[in-house]
């Protein structure tokens, strides 16, 4: 039996495709991978059996990824399995960006007793709102939360203008062509009436709106951050919101400084808490997970390069080592002076790793044993997994 450690409330959906498919779930001892949302890993000791950690969401900033990558752990998450959840939940602020449903929600309930109809109606001149058709809305990282937020927005009759540096042939033919795609950080913010930030949180991105970005804003406009606390420093928000310079800041990090404010609205970090986002997220994680544990094929990683083959031989073994030159003909060489055919060799690389695997048919006992521990003895080989095709 296969053990899965796993963290936080992970869908039905995703546990019982593990488990149907021959792994013990929530085992301490001696597991073969991690799987969870959004714990702390950083704060883990993360056991020597682990060879896979799955991030069943999109960000990975709880993971250390850096640490797990120097140990062959190759470290996975689902992108856009939660996407469309995010994006209903930053229209839903938009909305209540625009208009105080927050307030008026409060006031009337407080409105109970004597003519209700009446005290509403003659006291609801104080939660009046604004239309978001004809404003602009500027949207910073145009990934799969992003683009779609872009795109809904656009039937939303407002104008969109996106910023992203990072989209490439695959990602750009997402967006519709009706928004408008700025060349900085600052025309978006200095455009925009209302700004949402979709972008992971890394060293570059720690507080990517800052006080300055902030004062390059729109006097009176809004800031929605979706993606995660520190991406907007919120203590800069909050002068920005005490200075009337930013009229409103939906957030859904929960942060100390800003309980209370009347012009801040926040949630708990409930932007992927959909039934849907967690089946589709769960599935798409334990799918990922079993596939790398049984074939070796890598898909979805953010750590070493996706290779996925169809697995067409009797053995594979998978090789994880740093990206430098010589290694696939040490590693060709390795086999052949060891009297191993190869079938199929793959490799790609991507920053300062690589993965190499070799499709091998015949393979005596003999050999598997040498091989597991003497490939590793190559320099800058990491770690090596043998794979039988059970079906072969
Ligand atoms: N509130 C919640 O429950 C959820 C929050 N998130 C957060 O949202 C973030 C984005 O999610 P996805 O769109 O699914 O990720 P994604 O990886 O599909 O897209 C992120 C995009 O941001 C761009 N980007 C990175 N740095 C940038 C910068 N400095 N300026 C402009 N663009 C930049 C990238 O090029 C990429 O296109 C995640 O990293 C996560 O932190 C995601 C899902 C749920
Ligand atoms: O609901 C969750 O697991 C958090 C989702 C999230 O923040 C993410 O996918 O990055």
């Amino acid at each position: 039996m296969t053990n899965i450690k796993t963290y936080n409330a992970i869908s039905a959906k995703g546990l019982n495709y593990l488990t149907t498919h021959g792994y013990e779930i929530d085992t301490t001892e001696e597991p073969k991978a991690i799987l969870l949302r959004s714990q702390n890993l950083h704060q883990e000791t993360i056991a020597d059996s682990v060879r896979a950690v799955v991030r069943a969401g999109a960000g990975f900033n709880n993971i250390p990824v850096d640490e797990l990558s120097k140990r062959g752990i190759v470290v996975f998450n689902t992108p856009g399995g939660n996407a469309n959840a995010v994006k209903e939940l930053t229209i839903a602020s938009l909305i209540l960006a625009a208009r105080p449903v927050v307030g008026a929600i409060g006031f009337a309930n407080e409105t109970r007793g004597g003519d209700v109809s009446l005290r509403t109606e003659v006291n609801k001149g104080g939660y009046r709102g604004t239309e978001l058709a004809g404003k602009t809305l500027g949207v910073i990282g145009l990934g799969n939360v992003g683009s779609k937020v872009a795109n809904t927005a656009l039937a939303l009759d407002m104008d969109v203008i996106g910023y992203d540096p990072g989209l490439n042939a695959n990602t750009a033919w997402r967006i519709d062509r009706h928004i408008a795609h700025a060349k900085s950080v600052d025309e978006v913010l200095q455009q925009s009436d209302y700004v949402t930030v979709h972008i992971p949180l890394t060293e570059k991105n720690k507080f990517f709106i800052a006080a300055d970005s902030l004062s390059k804003m729109k006097p009176g406009a809004a800031l929605l951050n979706m993606s995660r606390g520190g991406i907007v420093d919120d203590l800069a928000a909050k002068a920005a919101l005490d200075q009337d310079k930013l009229r409103v800041y939906i957030t859904d990090f929960a942060d100390e400084a800003l309980f209370d404010h009347p012009k801040v609205i926040i949630t708990p970090h409930i932007g992927g808490s959909t039934v849907e986002a967690e089946d589709t997220s769960a599935l798409m994680a334990a799918r990922q997970l079993d596939t790398y544990l049984t074939t070796g094929n890598i898909v979805n990683s953010v750590n070493y390069p996706d290779i996925n083959e169809p697995f067409v031989t009797k053995y594979r073994v998978g090789i994880i080592h740093e990206n430098v030159p010589n290694m696939i003909s040490q590693i060709s060489k390795f086999f052949g002076d060891n009297g191993i055919n190869i079938e199929q060799l793959s490799n790609r690389a991507v920053g300062a790793y690589a993965y190499t695997l070799v499709a091998i048919n015949d393979f005596t006992d003999e050999q598997q044993a040498y091989v597991k521990t003497a490939l590793d003895e190559i320099p800058h080989v990491i770690l090596t997994r043998r794979y039988l095709n059970e079906d072969y």
